[in-house]
């Protein structure tokens, strides 16, 4: 179908600014053509029953002609044949344009599905950064208005291209068998409609891919809205928040407005020409029964297939509007699931190794700054042996955060090389529970895991008190509707969820920062499980946490400027001593 946004050469995709790309027409295409493999069969059977129920149609219209030249020339009229006749043209014709519908969409529900996991698989694995330079509204648009158009899209565009196509091939040929002077004005007509829909494809997909945009662009605006409802309400914001949401849903409705018109244009144009060429079938028909070249009943045949030509001609155009729509929001589904993620952040000159559990993991001379903002690492070579433990400690806005993210895979880093084995977990302060039971939050990261090692694990990390309080032990559902946690009890389950999920390189970024409650021991005890038998990083906060680590490094202003054990730290008389005078002499 149309290119929408081929403007990139030869290239496969459009990057706006910042944003999620958008493939171009013929990758779109490509993609499409590509999903359809194994599929193929059934769409042609579907066009196939098409085509026969468009045949089944003109049966009708033929029909009637010969009542007509039987009631003109007084003859005997079969009325019951034909009458059955027209009952079974029309009962046959629609059970099949049902059956190819029917086809059509099991299929292309398939396709859209696989289309759409691949589209949340991409997602979920873009950096975070990419993400939000994009903006967090333009993926969820893409991954629900979008793929919701295409849905639409799809199951209309066979059934309806295979039988319009069908019925204009057939009513040609039928007329032109009436006499080829009828069959001449189909003919001639054509290409007055495809002048039409040119002019339409011209202006339309553009038009409906910025429309596609502004939708982006309104979700992302009221997501971020309402994400930060408190300090929008705080600051006393909503009166900007209301402008720019206000701003780009205006945005939102003047291309809407515009595609009205578009399209109410199309409509006009359509039905003047059809108007036109139904005066001319009539003229040439009158003409043609008193020269005697034909019967009334084939002229009254002629004006009835061309009348029936209205309705297909009608659906093909409400099919093209909406495959104009689908195509514009395919092409940005396939934008997002054609992203290379390891090559989503074009420019930085980072490398990512995987280890494995047996190799050093670490930072390398890395530099990383935070979307448009000033490098918040500079030049940071951290090192992790296998089986060590590593503190980080550090005033606030150090950097601590940002190397466990790096290591994580959350950021790309800008430049040096970033070592981590594949399944590095990081745990942080915010463990989101979701909703289902105590159990599947658990076993997340380790599917099918037994009752048995889950209650070992449960013991190992001295959480029998928390599942003892769950009033259906492990079946209890937790989440926003089932039984309430305290943030102390997250951060345990996140770390019996670590336990489970055995990562060769566990990070726990403040995991225990909920010690400061009654909780403190448990939690401290139920890290050091965790970490147990693994390489670990750990982001401590208290340095009592720090100091039952193999080595710590100190941060600070993005650099480490420490690097040692805690009794080498001690000795050594800097900014960690520091730190350990100052806590030791507040306890
Ligand atoms: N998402 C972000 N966008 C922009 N800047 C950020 C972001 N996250 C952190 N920063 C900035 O990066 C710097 C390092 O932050 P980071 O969170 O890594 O420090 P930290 O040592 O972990 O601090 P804390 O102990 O307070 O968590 C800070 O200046 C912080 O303001």
């Amino acid at each position: 179908m149309a290119d929408t946004t081929d403007t990139a050469g030869a290239t496969d995709s459009v990057d706006i600014g910042d944003r999620l790309p958008t493939a171009t027409g013929r990758r779109t295409a490509a993609v499409l053509w590509e999903a359809l493999r194994g599929r193929r069969i059934i769409l042609v059977l579907a066009a196939v029953f098409a085509g026969i129920a468009a045949a089944l149609e003109l049966i009708a219209p033929a029909t009637l002609g010969r009542v007509v030249d039987d009631i003109t020339n007084d003859a005997p009229s079969p009325l019951w044949n034909y009458a059955l006749l027209i009952i079974v043209s029309i009962v046959g014709g629609g059970a099949l344009q049902i059956l190819g519908v029917l086809l059509a969409a099991r299929s292309f529900e398939r396709i859209l599905a696989g289309l759409r996991e691949r589209l949340v698989a991409t997602a979920l694995r873009l950096p975070q950064q990419r993400v939000e330079r994009s903006g967090t509204g333009d993926l969820i648009s893409r991954a629900s208005d979008d793929v919701a158009q295409v849905s639409q899209a799809l199951q209309q565009v066979v059934p309806v291209l295979s039988s319009t196509i069908f019925t204009l091939l057939l009513t040609i040929a039928g007329m032109s068998a009436l006499d080829w002077r009828f069959g001449i004005i189909l003919v001639v007509m054509l290409p007055v409609y495809w002048m039409t829909l040119r002019w339409y494809m011209r202006i339309a997909p553009p038009m409906y891919a910025a429309q596609r945009l502004a939708f982006g662009t309104r979700a992302h605006h009221l997501l971020s809205a309402l994400r930060g409802v408190d300090t929008v309400t705080a600051f006393r914001l909503s009166d900007t928040h209301n402008r720019r949401i206000g701003r780009a849903s205006w945005a939102v409705a003047g291309w809407a407005l515009r595609a009205r018109t578009v399209v109410t244009m199309f409509n006009w144009r359509i039905d003047v020409a059809f108007a036109v060429a139904v005066s001319v079938v009539l003229v040439l028909g009158f003409h043609l029964v008193g020269e005697g070249a034909v019967t009334v009943g084939a002229a009254t045949t002629a004006v009835l297939f061309f009348l029936r030509l209205q309705g297909p001609i009608r659906s093909l155009m409400s099919v093209i509007d909406t495959l104009q729509l689908a195509t514009a929001s395919l092409a940005r589904i396939v934008g997002v699931t054609d992203v290379d993620i390891h090559d989503s952040d074009v420019g930085r000159e980072s490398a990512r190794v995987a280890g494995t559990a047996g190799d050093s993991a670490g930072l390398d001379h890395v530099t990383f700054a935070y979307a448009e903002g000033p490098d918040v690492l500079h030049d940071v070579t951290v090192t992790i042996a296998p089986g060590e433990h590593l503190a980080v400690v550090g005033t606030s806005g150090a950097g601590k955060t940002t190397v466990a993210a790096l290591l994580a895979g959350i950021h790309t880093a800008d430049a040096g090389t970033v070592t981590a084995p594949d399944d590095t977990t990081l745990i942080s302060q915010e463990t989101h529970i979701f909703a289902a039971t105590l159990r599947e939050n658990l076993i997340l990261a380790a599917p099918g895991t037994s009752d048995e090692l889950i209650n070992q694990a449960v013991a190992a990390t001295g959480a029998q008190d928390l599942l003892d309080q769950m009033p259906q032990g492990l079946d209890t559902d937790l989440g926003p509707r089932g039984a309430p946690l305290t943030a102390a009890q997250s951060q345990h389950i996140a770390l019996i969820r670590l336990l489970l999920a055995d990562p060769a390189l566990a990070i726990l970024d403040e995991a225990t920062a909920e010690a400061g409650s009654a909780h403190a021991h448990l939690l401290d005890h139920a890290a050091d499980a965790a970490l147990a038998g693994r390489t670990g990083m750990v982001i401590a906060h208290r340095l009592s946490q720090a100091a039952s680590c193999d080595r710590i490094l100190v941060m600070e202003r993005g650099q480490v400027i420490e690097d040692g054990t805690h009794e080498e730290l001690l000795a050594a008389g800097g900014q960690y001593s520091r730190l350990w005078a100052a806590q030791t002499q507040g306890n």
